[in-house]
């Protein structure tokens, strides 16, 4: 297996006179858990655009496993891999919690039986298992994040990228979703996270790269990415890094 399972190398992107993504090189490393950070309109989910194949960088390329996949359709993306989450969460509001995973699940599943089945196996991965004959749209907020993991999960992703999968949950919800996550990383799924909830990067991720107006300011360990004065210029601002820096000393204390 490839040392890197995503590479992306000099990627742009411009709408029309706006840089969306600028030059942007990063490697995810196999089996690793990594977010990507940085203000509203910095150009992270075009960059997720870019490397799932929804849109095609107007420079560099994307290579996935060592394959260049730069351009490539998402549907075929998929096939070889990689699977993806959206910000805003659109189930099919009228089927049931099991029948939305099962869309995911037909990638590798011709029969809807067995489609169907694999759906209830993800479901109680991600902790929707008691609700998978309520129709999505009776889901909470936090309910449907769950299911937007799923259905990305049902396609046996070797990659997942996940946009904002907190956005939206209150404390206790997030708390809820960590170990969830983290599961799937443990199960040796590749995950790159879109996060604005600095806690939970903080807890989560082992690499951060840090984006902010198209450009790749920064990257790291998130305690130290945090400490950046780039990072905090462009970011976090003084008063939330002073936080995280409090809250990693706090943890640190606690497992020692
Ligand atoms: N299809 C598009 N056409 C024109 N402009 C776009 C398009 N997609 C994104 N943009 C612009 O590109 C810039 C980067 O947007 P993007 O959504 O990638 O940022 P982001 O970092 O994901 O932001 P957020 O954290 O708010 O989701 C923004 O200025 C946005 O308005």
């Amino acid at each position: 297996m490839a040392e890197y399972l995503l590479e992306v190398e000099g990627v742009s992107k411009t709408f029309g006179g706006l840089r969306a993504v600028r030059e942007v090189s990063l490697a995810v490393p196999a089996g690793s858990l990594t977010a990507l950070i940085g203000p509203n309109g910095a150009g992270k989910t075009t960059l997720f655009s870019l490397m799932s194949g929804f849109q095609r960088p107007d420079t560099g390329r994307v290579r996935l496993g060592g394959r260049d996949i730069t351009g490539q359709a998402p549907h075929l993306n998929a096939r070889m891999g990689m699977g993806r989450t959206f910000q805003i969460v659109q189930p099919f509001a009228a089927q049931t919690v099991r029948e939305n995973i099962a869309v995911g699940a037909h990638l590798h599943h011709a029969n809807r039986r067995e489609a169907l089945a694999s759906a209830t196996a993800v479901a109680e991965r991600v902790g929707l298992g008691p609700q998978l004959d309520k129709p999505a749209s009776d889901l909470t907020v936090a309910g449907r994040k769950r299911l937007e993991l799923a259905r990305a999960l049902a396609t046996r992703p070797r990659l997942l990228l996940l946009d904002e999968v907190l956005a939206g949950l209150n404390p206790q919800e997030i708390a809820e979703m960590l170990p969830v996550v983290r599961a799937i990383r443990e199960e040796g799924v590749t995950v790159l996270m879109i996060e604005h909830v600095m806690q939970a990067v903080m807890n989560l991720a082992e690499h951060v790269w840090v984006l902010a107006q198209g450009e790749l300011i920064a990257e790291g360990p998130p305690q130290v990415v945090t400490r950046d004065p780039k990072v905090v210029e462009a970011y976090l601002g003084h008063g939330t890094a002073a936080r995280l820096q409090r809250g990693m000393t706090a943890q640190a204390e606690v497992q020692a």
